[in-house]
């Protein structure tokens, strides 16, 4: 795991975007295509706008989620939503996007959310693996993509073979579909940025133990995947 830190929120979107593009272009550089995964939330938008404008041959990359809140696309709290408005804008609106479905059933019970997940990893499998770059968030529970402390779904999420699971957080809206576990850790690399103090300080917890109630624990001591973590 290796640190970032930035003096503020403003210098570490725009240090991280430059970044994640030389990154890409690596990627692409290398072998043609790069695929990159992001978090929903609210503090990816300044990252998206700085990202947006990096310039990269945008036409050779795929670009989906880590994780999507089983809303429809039009709902505020949507991640794909999130995607289209603050990242496939400009020359990057050359990029692929991968929404993680289109339609949702009415009921949204444990079997149609199975269902689902299974939809989302087939789609997902269309992408040349490993993908080349995942954008992580936390969240104050310490939860990471959609894997939250406690919730239903969130051991089979742990542990899947497969790539997307189903999740229903505790203390957070909506029934999650999630990247497992084991689909984050088969990325070429992570990238966790993390602002303010009350952030900072979930982090350092999570660096003194690895433990399922802080999910990000379980990204944060492995020594699979690199993990670069930003700071502000
Ligand atoms: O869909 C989501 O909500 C994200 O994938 C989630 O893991 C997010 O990264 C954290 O909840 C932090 O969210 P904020 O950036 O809003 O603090």
């Amino acid at each position: 795991m290796n640190q970032h830190p930035c003096n503020t929120p403003a210098e570490l979107a725009q240090r991280l975007a430059a970044w994640i593009g030389l990154r890409l272009h690596q990627a692409i550089d290398g072998r043609g295509h790069a695929v990159l995964a992001v978090s929903g939330g609210k503090s990816p938008v300044p990252l998206f706008e700085a990202l947006r404008a990096q310039p990269l041959e945008w036409s050779r990359v795929s670009i989906t989620l880590v994780d999507e809140r089983c809303v429809p696309h039009d709902h505020p709290d949507s991640n794909t939503a999130l995607v289209r408005t603050h990242l496939l804008q400009g020359p990057a609106s050359a990029a692929t996007f991968v929404p993680w479905f289109d339609e949702l059933p009415d009921t949204l019970d444990d079997a149609a959310l199975q269902t689902l997940a299974d939809a989302a990893g087939q789609r997902l499998a269309t992408q040349p693996w490993p993908w080349d770059l995942a954008i992580l968030g936390m969240g104050e529970d310490g939860h990471t993509a959609s894997l939250f402390p406690h919730a239903p779904g969130l051991t089979q999420a742990l542990h899947a073979s497969g790539p997307v699971a189903w999740t229903r957080p505790l203390n957070a809206p909506h029934a999650r579909l999630t990247m497992t576990l084991p689909a984050l850790l088969a990325t070429r690399e992570l990238v966790l940025p993390l602002i303010g103090p009350a952030k900072l300080r979930v982090y350092q917890q999570a660096r003194l133990s690895e433990d399922d109630t802080l999910p990000i624990s379980l990204v944060l001591h492995q020594h699979t995947t690199p993990v670069q973590v930003w700071l502000a």
